[in-house]
């Protein structure tokens, strides 16, 4: 908000540091193309981007008089530790200069309990071939449930729905390439080691084997952590991850107690679908046929599909019913608590608090709407991250019910 008025339309990201705002949060770096890197004022970037101009540009807004590039930014080291290569239109990357400029980002190490980017190394995992899965990550002593045992920048970003802005896959690799070339020898390495399917680019490969979703300045992005993408999915996970969106950190945090020998492992697909959807997914977006211990015990795979759908239904009936009670309502969410709880979707349940938080406004009931709005923001603040977006909806969500008055 403290932007120039023709500063803004390219400036819209909230930088990272809330509490002590250096000169950099409070004006919009310019846009830097490969015509317009300046060498004595680049900013974040290490090198002149590589750019290529969008092939059509029939989806940019009309009034856009600027050509919309795509281009290919290094930062050699982004605050003091590994080097990142962007892939990102020149008015995202202009937003995310103030992030990537920041060293000051103790107020989320404060969040996450004092764990810094760098405490993690008193690692308490290793990384060891798993039987099916190449490699993954296994503890070697006693992981604690809540305990953060990853803090990780990315060292690749890429936009991700670059389809329909009109560039050519061509050019898309062309840049991912030139992204990669730039990266310091130590970060390439890690990269070009790490799993992909022998498909086509080596570096597309790596990004669809291993990216995570990011958004930056509410766009999203896929994100590579080479450390984070050595764990394997489990459709019963004992860690998640938690991604902030204003410093591009992504944490691993210990979703139960995790004993030395345990393979670590994160659920790539949303927690609460049932196993033919998530199969569907991983072979889909990910191309792997999942061994976890649930998708191998087909006893188990039906009592959890059983149970994910009892949350399904619980949901519909809920978003059916109008005129329910407050005491039928309650009772419906116990239900669902209760066998979130077993099926090990805590995780998500901020997001299953959001859905039944909206079906009381439509039934009129404010109260309740409030007190679940306010439990989806304090779950999505633990599971997802202090500045994630799906916490920032439920922010939103929390302002917008504590402002209605009741009718
Ligand atoms: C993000 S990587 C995980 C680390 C990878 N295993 C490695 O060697 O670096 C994703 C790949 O790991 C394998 N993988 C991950 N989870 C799996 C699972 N539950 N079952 C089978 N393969 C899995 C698949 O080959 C998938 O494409």
């Amino acid at each position: 908000k403290n932007f120039p008025a023709q500063l803004k339309e390219h400036c819209s990201n909230n930088p990272a540091g809330p509490l002590r705002p250096l000169a950099h949060h409070t004006t919009c770096p310019p846009l830097v193309d490969d015509d317009t890197f300046v060498p004595s004022n680049p900013g974040p970037w290490s090198y002149p981007p590589t750019c290529v101009i969008a092939a059509s540009r029939t989806n940019w807004a009309p009034s856009s008089k600027k050509e919309k590039k795509l281009c290919a930014y290094t930062a050699s080291s982004i605050r003091g530790g590994s080097a990142l290569s962007v892939i990102t239109t020149t008015e995202i990357a202009a937003s995310m200069s103030a992030m990537l400029l920041d060293p000051d980002i103790a107020w989320l190490e404060k969040q996450r309990g004092g764990v810094s980017l760098t405490d993690f190394r008193a690692e308490a995992h290793k990384v060891q071939r798993i039987t099916g899965k190449g490699l993954g990550v296994v503890a070697t002593e006693k992981i604690r449930r809540g305990q953060v045992v990853m803090v990780e920048q990315p060292v690749m970003v890429q936009l991700a729905d670059w389809e329909p802005l009109g560039w050519k896959k061509s050019e898309v690799v062309r840049l991912l390439r030139e992204g990669a070339a730039k990266l310091p020898p130590r970060e390439r390495k890690r990269l070009f080691q790490m799993a992909h399917r022998g498909m086509g680019d080596i570096v597309d490969d790596v990004v669809r084997t291993n990216a995570y979703q990011a958004f930056v300045d509410g766009v999203e992005h896929s994100a590579l952590y080479p450390e984070v993408a050595r764990i394997n999915h489990a459709c019963k996970p004992n860690c998640i991850i938690r991604h902030s969106s204003t410093t591009l950190i992504m944490e691993v945090v210990a979703y139960t107690d995790i004993s030395p020998g345990e393979e670590l492992s994160v659920s790539y697909v949303p927690l609460n679908l049932v196993s033919d959807q998530r199969s569907s997914m991983l072979k889909g977006q990910w191309g792997f046929n999942c061994t976890c211990p649930l998708c191998s015990d087909a006893k188990a795979s039906t009592a959890s599909d059983d149970n994910r759908n009892r949350v399904a239904d619980i949901l519909k009936m809920l978003g059916g019913g109008s005129g329910l009670s407050s005491g039928a309502l309650r009772a419906a969410v116990a239900e669902m608590e209760d066998l979130v709880a077993e099926e090990g979707m805590a995780a998500q349940i901020g997001d299953l608090y959001g859905i039944v938080a909206d079906v009381c406004l439509t039934m009129g009931n404010l109260g309740m709407a409030r007190e679940l709005a306010e439990q989806t923001l304090d779950v999505q603040r633990w599971y997802a991250g202090v500045d994630n977006e799906r916490t920032t909806k439920a922010l939103e969500f929390w302002q917008e019910v504590n402002e209605m008055k009741p009718v």
